[in-house]
């Protein structure tokens, strides 16, 4: 479902940061991106949901070619894509329950179902009792938990995270773990670039490892293989 034929991104500094990647992410499938720092994980990561465009060959999703859809249908393409960063992204002004809203709205649903749907997420993340906070009254499992809901509020069928437990301490960061299994226990194909040894040689996946630009290992149940 998720493809990359010959890719290749140098960015305009000169600096490549990936090179020759030819992967296959099957629907379904949690996936580990893993690697040293400034290997080139972001950079596979924002691929994916085209918030850069390769420089040389192909990022497909469900066989279109992502790097081809026009700039007005990019917000589209992105509602089936749930994107979770590290620094969680929420709008401070609005409550949990805006925040999820809000990525409803756009796509013009009736409000009852809006509030069916961001109910049901919240209940999914345990936070229906905090709809009506605001992100700075919320530690940052519970914000965090937030971006989950946010991302998955219009049930895509892919999640990517980029370091999603960075910033969290370890129970949080297990806590937020076991609802990424359950979001893909659901059907959805989830893709975590991590830093984290502790969860990738305990909860085992399918593990990518990019070392400069380039994919060294590609292992089903694969190990961190660096140390922490
Ligand atoms: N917007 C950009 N412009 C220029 N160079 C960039 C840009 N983003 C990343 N790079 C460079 O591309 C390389 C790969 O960076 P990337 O952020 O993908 O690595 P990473 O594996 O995610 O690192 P980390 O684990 O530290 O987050 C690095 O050399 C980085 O400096």
């Amino acid at each position: 479902m998720i493809e990359m034929k010959g890719v290749q991104k140098t960015y305009r500094n000169g600096v490549t940061a990936l090179q020759g990647i030819d992967i296959n992410i099957e629907q379904g499938e949690f996936v580990y991106v893993v690697g040293p720092s400034g290997a080139g994980k972001s950079t596979f990561i924002k691929l994916m949901y085209r918030e850069e465009k390769p420089t040389q060959g192909s990022v497909l999703i469900n066989g279109h070619d992502i790097s081809e859809v026009k700039e007005k249908l990019i917000p589209q393409l992105r509602r089936g894509i749930g994107v979770v960063f590290q620094d969680f992204k929420l709008l401070p002004s609005l409550t949990v329950y805006e925040n999820i809203a809000f990525a409803l709205e756009v796509i013009e649903d009736s409000p009852k179902k809006i509030r069916r749907k961001v109910m049901d997420v919240l209940d999914l993340v345990q936070l229906k009792n905090k709809a009506r906070f605001k992100p700075d009254e919320l530690s940052g499992g519970e914000q965090q938990r937030v971006s989950i809901a946010r991302a998955i509020v219009n049930n895509p069928k892919v999640m990517i995270a980029d370091e999603p437990t960075g910033n969290l301490d370890p129970e949080t960061s297990w806590q937020i773990m076991k609802i990424f299994e359950e979001v893909n226990a659901r059907g959805t194909t989830v893709v975590m670039a991590t830093h984290s040894k502790d969860i990738v040689n305990t909860l085992k996946k399918r593990v990518i490892a990019i070392e400069y630009g380039r994919v060294v290992r590609d292992e089903q149940r694969g190990d961190y293989g660096y140390e922490a």
